[in-house]
């Protein structure tokens, strides 16, 4: 029998652990039922309590994975992922400015949810400039949203004001601001912006230390829902609430955070 089934695009980073990055963008793709195809950025050396090393590649090599994916399979959705430097950015972001491929989502790979600066400020600088005004969603958590705005982000006002600003400023569709960073009741809780107006997403909060990669997954799966039909909106509920299933079945591994748990219904045991 043969099959007929969207192909999506990540432009990311691998996590040897893994619990995020290209890893968590395949089982999420799989999980939504379309073929992932994937172009990698670097390798991190990374398990639930640490990235030891970080391996870029040369941008040529990012855009000629791009190139052979769309090339021959096409494709039906881009996310991009970790893009770890300004050289990446541009090249990337100049071959989907000349493909014009969309939907485009992306996630602003820039601050850890603990705080801590993964890219410099000419890799900030690139990707506010180049890449987030081609997106269709672009996906900040509290940090990242923060540093792109200048807006200190500790109340859900302060969630929409930084929603408002980076999609006025970027000219982006659609902005999700997200809430793993936040304490107390705003923990879990995200913003969307959309054409539509402002609106408030909220699932229950879930106890549990386990969050490692839940960014890649709502990315990719965002990108997976748009990839078959979806609204802008639909696909970011959907992907909110495939997020909030899969961290209530995270995964007790490794000595740190571990990762989430993308195939919750199949592995019961
Ligand atoms: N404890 C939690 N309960 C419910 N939802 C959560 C929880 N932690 C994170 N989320 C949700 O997970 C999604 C990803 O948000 P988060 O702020 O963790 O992104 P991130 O910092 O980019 O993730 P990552 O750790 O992969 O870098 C959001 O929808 C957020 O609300
Ligand atoms: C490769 C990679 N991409 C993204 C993240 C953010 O979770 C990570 N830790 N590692």
């Amino acid at each position: 029998m043969k099959s007929k089934i969207p192909v999506v695009l990540t432009i990311a980073g691998s996590d040897s652990g893994g619990g995020a990055g290209i890893q968590a963008d395949l089982r999420t793709f799989a999980f939504h039922c379309v073929h992932g195809a994937s172009a990698l950025t670097c390798v991190t050396a990374q398990n639930t309590v640490a990235v030891n090393r970080v391996d870029g590649l040369p941008p040529q090599a990012v855009v000629a994975q791009l190139d052979a994916v769309v090339d021959d399979l096409g494709v039906q959705a881009v996310k991009t992922g970790m893009l770890l430097n300004a050289e990446i950015i541009q090249a990337v972001s100049d071959r989907l400015q000349t493909l014009q491929l969309r939907p485009l989502v992306v996630d602003p790979v820039m601050v850890s949810r603990s705080g801590a600066q993964l890219i410099d400020r000419q890799a900030v600088e690139t990707l506010q400039q180049a890449l987030i005004p081609q997106a269709t969603v672009v996906t900040p958590n509290r940090y990242e949203a923060q540093l792109l705005t200048g807006v200190e982000i500790n109340s859900l006002e302060k969630m929409e004001e930084a929603a408002e600003t980076l999609k006025w400023q970027s000219g982006v569709q659609a902005v999700l601001i997200k809430g793993g960073g936040m304490t107390g009741e705003l923990r879990g809780v995200d913003v969307l912006l959309d054409d539509q107006g402002m609106v408030v997403l909220k699932t229950e909060c879930i106890d549990t230390g386990n969050t490692h990669g839940t960014g890649c997954t709502l990315s990719a799966a965002i990108a997976a829902n748009l990839a078959t039909g979806h609204s802008i909106r639909d696909a970011v509920h959907q992907g909110k609430n495939y997020v909030t299933e899969a961290l209530k079945w995270s995964l007790e591994i490794g000595q740190g955070t571990g990762p989430v748990g993308h195939f919750f219904p199949l592995c019961l045991n």
